[in-house]
């Protein structure tokens, strides 16, 4: 089996220009994604956590190409994907898909599920033949639990359970190798969102799928991670194996969301986390750890420094000064796991 990761992501930077004034002259620049780095390996699910705004659809997005990046260099399958240009990122699309949170909206709704489905074979010019494309067509309806009369009919005739189903048919169509899903379940139904969740679960062990998951749920997280990864104004503060972060969050972020309560969200169909305090204008990042104004262990070097990556054995990391004493002991990092500095830039944001 191959053992480099499917994907590399290495100081990753996607920096949105602010205009303003009559002239609209950028006036500074939202730092989405801020200096990001992981590896995830074939097979596995890498969970990415954290409130809202804290640049876990940029990352997906920017780690597929779907939005450029600042800097940095992402590397799918040993191939170096940030210089190429569209033309020649064309061949891997195939192999990297796209689930989004809302199926309704990235579903043409006049085209029929049979339509929607074949689109991906005509533009990649797989599956010439009608009785091949009809065949592949069947079998993706069949593994995702559709009637095989759901070809014939449109999107806005199924239910939001059911229009995510044609949603994952379509990403999967092409057999992709790496499934980054954003939120995919949060738009949904509870009492849908745990078979959507179990359905992703199965195809990736029937197809060998690799997953980015993105999401605010920590439990649906915890449950569907083998690793996960939780952001805060655009950087990685904690990395590890999900057993590990769950038992034992290192960084003072983590620990708050993993007993923050979840509260509905007014407008939305889904409940957003209540870590106390708010989260800082990422246009205006707080010097040193940008988790510090909200932090109940903040110490006088968290205003002046922002802390480097840890790593603390296990593959875990926590970009956190507690955890300084912890990583001198701590074995090397494992050779996939990133290593320290790689995570979360050590610098002088601000
Ligand atoms: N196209 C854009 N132009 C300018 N700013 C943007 C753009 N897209 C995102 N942002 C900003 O970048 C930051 C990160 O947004 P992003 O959507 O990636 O966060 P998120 O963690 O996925 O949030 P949510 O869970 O609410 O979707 C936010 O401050 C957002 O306002």
């Amino acid at each position: 089996m191959n053992s480099t990761p499917l994907l590399q992501v290495r100081d990753l930077q996607v920096h949105f220009p602010v205009r303003g004034g009559v002239l609209g002259r950028v006036r500074g620049a939202v730092k989405a994604v801020d200096g990001v780095g992981f590896d995830v390996r074939r097979g596995e699910t890498l969970g990415v956590v954290g409130e809202s705004g804290c640049g876990k659809s940029t990352l997906g997005r920017a780690v597929l190409r779907l939005v450029e990046p600042t800097a940095g260099a992402v590397c799918f399958d040993g191939q170096e994907l940030t210089g190429l240009s569209q033309r020649q990122l064309r061949p891997l699309r195939r192999r990297m898909q796209f689930v989004f949170q809302d199926p309704y909206a990235s579903l043409n709704p006049r085209m029929t599920v049979r339509e929607i489905l074949e689109e991906p074979f005509a533009i990649h010019g797989l599956a010439r033949g009608p009785g091949e494309r009809e065949r592949e067509v069947a079998e993706l309806v069949d593994a995702m639990g559709l009637p095989r009369e759901a070809l014939a009919r449109y999107p806005h005739e199924f239910s939001g359970g059911q229009r995510q189903r044609i949603g994952i048919a379509r990403a999967l169509a092409l057999r992709p190798d790496l499934v980054v899903a954003d939120e995919p379940i949060s738009a949904l139904d509870v009492s849908v969102q745990a078979q959507i969740v179990n359905l992703l679960v199965d195809l990736q062990q029937a197809r060998g799928l690799t997953y980015v998951f993105i999401a605010h749920d920590l439990n649906i997280v915890e449950y569907v991670s083998t690793r996960v990864a939780v952001m805060y104004l655009g950087r990685i503060v904690e990395l590890a194996p999900a057993a590990s972060l769950y038992r034992q969050p290192r960084h003072p972020y983590t620990q708050a969301l993993l007993s923050a309560v979840p509260v509905p969200d007014p407008g939305h169909a889904r409940t957003r986390l209540l870590v106390p305090g708010e989260p800082p204008s990422p246009l205006a990042p707080p010097p040193g750890c940008a988790f510090h104004p909200r932090c109940p262990h903040a110490m006088e070097r968290c205003r002046r420094e922002s802390p480097p990556s840890y790593a603390l054995g296990g593959g875990h990391f926590a970009a956190c000064f507690l955890a300084e004493a912890d990583a001198r002991e701590a074995p090397a990092a494992a050779p996939s796991g990133g290593s320290p500095g790689v995570l979360a830039q050590p610098s002088s944001s601000g």
